[in-house]
């Protein structure tokens, strides 16, 4: 039969106690010796196992059948501990801590004799009344919990049958809620992780870091408000983040740790209550916060971006105007919006954007990604700079009379278009799809700080959806995507969508409803502009361009209505109808 002392060289301690040295594997030998169980308590480390001896082969390891509910915990009483009441000196050193002798009595701190001329505080762990547990703490702050014994939060009878309760860092914050007259109150037995775990919550009996909770399990059942005051540092909002993730993030709250000089924040309970006192402390705990859960929220989270809307200090909160002033009372261009522009081919949408996007670029210096499929590069870049330039970029016969643009405005122009625009162009066959386009756009906000992204036209990108998905329901998830790019970068997007054929088509206007694909492009956009010419000259001029802003959503930028516009064919420039060519 195996002894202990010879199965002691089987079990190496994996870890040695990491940096700090700490001795932490915990070894159970069954009564009758045929059994061996161990583990090791180092959070990083948990290493743990089990094994019988055979007294014929003298082997641990040949048959490694499981051992179930084998207790590896010590019976621990104060006297065999040898723990004494506290000496005034201990008393001394909790005194200018603000926890008084009271306080102490009633949480059964005691000392204990170590090392022969060391005196260490001994911080008592209860069980329904019975001592499980003891750590000491010495002079220098160092830590280590009697061996082999049960892992539970410290005060956890002063929990039982709790509805509310607070869960704390250390024994002197718990120690300081008593001070500030809360009794309902745990500290964690051993720290903080270091960081939150990526990973996904471990089952129970796996999740030794925490075997505390789990252990504690039947007095937190009955709590529904759970106020987590860790410390304030990383390490203590982890911990605070992996006790949610283990009681329900729904029934935890969180303290806001307070000033303790005009620079640093009080990072426990503890000092709350020496630097600022019992009611401050009292205070933090009334006053504690949801924690808060991913997805829900209330309108005091947003209190500050309110004031800010209120106040107008974002910018650009009635939207950006157009440049022109008949279209001005309709249409403002608002960050994070999606406009639909529509209209017959030929009636002008990519023109009317590209006269669009330069006027925002001259007002307010917004820059832009394009993704204009049917565009040559050197011919929108010609469109772009005659608009810019306001002159036309050749000696044609469109140009009628007037002055070509020089090379030196060429040149000038060239480093416009450099500086503003950066262009989305698929380089081979292939279409692109909307992600692709989406992701280089996220690209060009983040490296070049674009206010805009122009998709032209939406039939032009790669639509191939699943068989069992309808053409509604993927415009739908298309424009959700594409929106969602739009709000969480503040980036306004212009997306062209052509209507459908129509067949008894007597040259007015489309109807948004009129887009081919869904009905969706009317309902998910912000904006939806129809853009219209009349080619009648006996209807009326035809230079003479109708935007019809079919819906605005957000009142503050707009409302719907119809703004005329004269387009000059020469630099492709767009005008209030009363206003000279070249000025705007
Ligand atoms: N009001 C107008 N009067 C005369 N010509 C115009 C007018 N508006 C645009 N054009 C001309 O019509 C042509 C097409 O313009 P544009 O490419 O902007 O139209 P579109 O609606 O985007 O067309 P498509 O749907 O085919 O892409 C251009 O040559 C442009 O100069």
């Amino acid at each position: 039969m195996a002894s202990l002392p010879s199965l002691m060289p089987m079990f190496p301690d994996q870890c040695k106690g990491g940096d700090s040295e700490e001795k932490s594997l915990s070894l159970f030998v069954t009564e009758d010796g045929d059994a061996a169980l161990w583990m090791c308590f180092r959070g990083k480390c948990g290493w743990r196992g089990s094994t019988r001896a055979f007294a014929d082969s003298q082997s641990l390891s040949g048959s490694l059948k499981p051992i179930t509910k084998v207790k590896i915990q010590r019976e621990i009483t104060v006297e065999n501990l040898q723990l004494e009441p506290l000496c005034d000196q201990i008393i001394g050193y909790f005194a200018e801590r603000l926890i008084s002798r009271e306080t102490l009595q009633r949480n059964s701190v005691m000392q204990k004799s170590y090392a022969g001329d060391q005196l260490v505080i001994a911080f008592t762990y209860w069980k329904h009344g019975k001592l499980v547990s003891c750590k000491y703490r010495d002079s220098n702050k160092k830590f280590w919990q009697e061996a082999n014994t049960e892992k539970i939060f410290y005060g956890l009878d002063d929990i039982k049958d709790k509805s509310d309760i607070i869960i704390v860092e250390g024994e002197m914050d718990k120690l300081a809620m008593e001070e500030a007259g809360f009794r309902n109150c745990v500290s964690v037995p051993d720290g903080a992780p270091a960081v939150v775990s990526t990973k996904e919550l471990p089952p129970e009996e796996k999740d030794i870091k925490y075997q505390y909770l789990w252990n504690c399990k039947e007095y937190l059942q009955k709590a529904s408000r759970i106020v987590l005051a860790t410390d304030g540092d990383t390490a203590g909002q982890a911990l605070a983040e992996e006790l949610a993730r283990r009681l329900g993030r729904e029934r935890c709250w969180r303290v806001k740790w307070p000033k303790k000089n005009k620079v640093d924040h009080c990072k426990d309970a503890n000092e709350v209550l020496m630097f600022l006192g019992a009611d401050v402390l009292k205070e933090v705990i009334d006053n504690a916060e949801l924690f808060p859960i991913r997805g829900l929220f209330n309108f005091k989270n947003y209190f500050e971006e309110i004031d800010a809307y209120y106040n107008r200090t974002y910018g650009y909160e009635f939207g950006l105007p157009t440049g022109w002033r008949a279209l001005n009372e309709f249409y403002n261009v608002v960050p994070g919006e999606l406009t639909i522009v529509t209209g017959v081919p030929n009636s002008g949408k990519s023109e009317w954007i590209d006269a669009l996007l330069c006027n925002l670029n001259e007002t307010a210096g917004w820059k832009f990604a394009l993704c204009s499929m049917e565009n040559r590069v050197r011919e929108h870049a010609r469109k772009l700079l005659e608009k810019h330039i306001k002159k036309p970029f050749f000696d044609a016969s469109y140009g009628g009379s007037a002055e070509r643009m020089t090379v030196e405005e060429l040149q000038q122009g060239k480093k416009w278009l450099s500086d503003t625009f950066h262009l989305i162009r698929c380089e081979d066959d292939s279409l692109p799809s909307i992600k692709w386009v989406l992701d280089l756009a996220k690209a060009a906000v983040l490296r070049h700080g674009v206010r805009g992204l122009v998709i032209d036209p939406y039939n032009e990108l790669d639509h191939q959806r699943p068989a069992s998905q309808t053409e509604t329901e993927y415009v739908s998830q298309m424009l959700t995507k594409v929106k969602r790019f739009a709000q969480h970068h503040s980036c306004h997007v212009w997306f062209v969508a052509h209507p459908r054929q129509l067949h008894h088509w007597v040259g007015g206007p489309p109807n948004m409803y009129d887009i081919s694909g869904s009905a969706h492009f009317i309902n998910k956009c912000d904006n939806g502009i129809v853009i219209h010419r009349n080619r009648d000259p006996a209807a009326g001029p035809v230079d003479q361009v109708q935007v019809c802003v079919r819906k605005v959503r957000n009142k503050v930028a707009g409302t719907i209505g119809d703004a005329f516009l004269l387009y000059n064919r020469v630099t492709g420039e767009f005008m209030d109808i009363d206003e000279p060519s070249g000025k705007r």
